[in-house]
């Protein structure tokens, strides 16, 4: 025998020990044996939604998958995800590491990608900002208020022609994000803000496919891009870039007056500086600030987005729905008046349609994944120290248990109890629960109810063709979207 017969032999012998040796751990259940090094890479697929789905009937309430070294534990079922996440909040509230994170680099540090300390104060601090945004004058909604004019002028000069409005959308909603992180709102065509958005655009489309690399990293050292990682990093470094290097910078060289700050980055450097100036230890610096500033404008303007458009193309497939909103509105605030913050509890129906959207569109279908700190179990399964562990979401929004057996139906209603009053039950998480829960839900709950209050009141959306309105089906990427789709916006004061 030559060497290479040798070496052919004992790979393929490995191989079949590896593949029939038998697995003492206890590990949640799985769809198949893992294979040896890649484990179940390859049972998935680019949509993980209808795997997962009969995976979880299956299987049960949890099961898991081997990815490369690690174990991903998927949960399914509202109670147990309340479980692990809420009840059991110190031992699954970490993140695992993320190829995006080391692309964006400055690893670690922000919220959506950081652990311990940075964490904690990263996130409390933003959370704090934001609420003093949203509290007096309303910085918050101010902002929504002037892009929405903007984008109401713009939808008024199609004049109720056909349009895929995806673009204008997420320019919008970051326009709107970035207001709020800058304190001045960008030209649509300023340079800066189209090289944002342009890049915004291909990380969201891409990122999901980089992850393998994460888990084998030598796949970089190879020639092309078939994972699109290079591209990714690419991308990902002339965000920061312009962050870092850009929009900081000129933020930083502004004056502030003492308790003036109505954008974030100037609130976040007045709060380091007075932590300085009183010698707290802090983790506030210009790092954490602009990765800050790439999780919100990468976590929440492209999923807020992606809301507003599951609710027209819901608005268009049900007439009927969307004419009881537009009475509500007549009714209860009158066409003349702008929609605002004040007018929430008076429009019960379309704070219904909302809750009915976030439930069906499940934007967030598998929430953001987690990791075990420690070697532990659960339901009796052994669950090793770092695996990921994944919150389907979709499980809940979609359980007959909670929801009844017309799960499926589009029916705000269920949302509106016998008194007429608006109830939402526990169960609808379309924010994620626990430590890691989304900090953006006020945000985006405001400028979604503002937006469609607003587009409702004066245009009715409608289908290209009216006998036959586009399709529900959805792209599966970073967050579910839909399916690229037409609408009308029919202004009501010309008809
Ligand atoms: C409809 C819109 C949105 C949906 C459906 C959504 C959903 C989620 C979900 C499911 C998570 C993961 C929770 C977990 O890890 O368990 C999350 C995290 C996060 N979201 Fe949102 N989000 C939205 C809008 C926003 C907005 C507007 C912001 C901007 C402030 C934002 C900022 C974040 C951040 C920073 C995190 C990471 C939190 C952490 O790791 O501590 N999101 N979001």
């Amino acid at each position: 025998m030559d060497l290479t017969t040798v070496l052919i032999a004992s790979g393929v012998a490995l191989f079949v020990y590896l593949w029939f040796r038998r697995s003492d751990d206890n590990y949640p259940p799985q769809p198949c044996r893992p294979l040896p090094v890649v484990g179940h890479l390859f049972l998935l697929k680019d949509d993980l939604r209808p795997q997962f789905k009969k995976w979880h009937k299956e299987l049960g309430d949890i099961f898991s998958l081997k990815i490369a070294g690690n174990l991903m534990v998927v949960l399914n079922s509202y109670d147990l995800i309340k479980e692990v996440l809420l009840k059991r909040a110190d031992e699954f509230s970490d993140r695992p590491p993320f190829f995006v994170d080391k692309a964006l680099g400055m690893e670690q540090k922000g919220i959506v990608f950081s652990n311990g300390e940075t964490w904690k104060e990263q996130r409390t601090v933003t959370i704090s900002i934001l609420r003093k945004f949203g509290m007096g004058k309303n910085v918050l909604e101010q902002i929504i208020l002037e892009e929405l004019t903007q984008f109401q002028e713009l939808i008024s000069g199609f004049k109720g022609s056909p349009v895929d409005i995806r673009i204008n959308m997420n320019m919008a909603m970051g326009n709107m994000t970035l207001t709020l992180l800058l304190g001045d709102r960008f030209d649509y065509g300023d340079a800066t803000f189209q090289k944002l958005m342009h890049n915004f655009y291909d990380f969201v489309r891409l990122v999901n496919c980089s992850q393998v690399v994460h888990h084998f990293p030598f796949l970089m050292k190879l020639p092309g891009d078939f994972f699109q990682a290079k591209r990714v990093q690419v991308v990902t470094r002339e965000i920061m870039d312009v962050i870092l290097n850009k929009l900081i910078k000129e933020k930083k060289s502004e004056k502030l007056v003492e308790g003036e700050a109505n954008n974030f980055v100037m609130a976040y450097l007045a709060e380091r500086d007075r932590k300085l100036r009183e010698g707290q230890a802090t983790t506030m610096d210009e790092e954490n600030l602009a990765k800050i500033f790439a999780d919100v404008l990468l976590a929440g303007s492209d999923t807020t987005s992606t809301g507003l458009l599951w609710c027209m193309l819901y608005a268009i497939n049900f007439p009927k729905v969307q004419e009881k909103i537009f009475r509500e509105i007549e009714n209860e605030i009158g066409l003349e008046k702008a929609p605002t913050t004040q007018d929430k509890t008076k429009l019960v129906y379309l704070n219904a349609f909302l809750a009915e959207v976030s439930r069906l569109a499940s934007v967030a279908a598998h929430g953001f994944t987690h990791r075990c700190l420690n070697e532990t179990t659960i339901k009796g399964y052994k669950i090793p120290k770092d695996s990921m562990i994944i919150p389907n979401l979709d499980s809940v929004m979609y359980d007959k248990k909670i929801w009844g057996n017309d799960v499926l139906c589009f029916k705000p209603e269920r949302f509106i109890n016998q008194e007429g009053k608006l109830q939402i039950p526990e169960q609808l998480i379309p924010f994620g629960i626990g430590r890691r829960m989304c900090i953006g839900e006020g945000l985006a709950s405001v400028a979604m109810f503002l937006i469609m209050a607003s587009l409702f009141q004066r245009f009715q959306l409608r289908p290209k063709n009216m006998s036959s309105p586009p399709s529900l089906n959805y792209i599966f990427g970073p967050d579910v979207a839909p399916a690229p789709f037409e609408v009308c916006f029919v202004d009501r004061r010309q008809h």
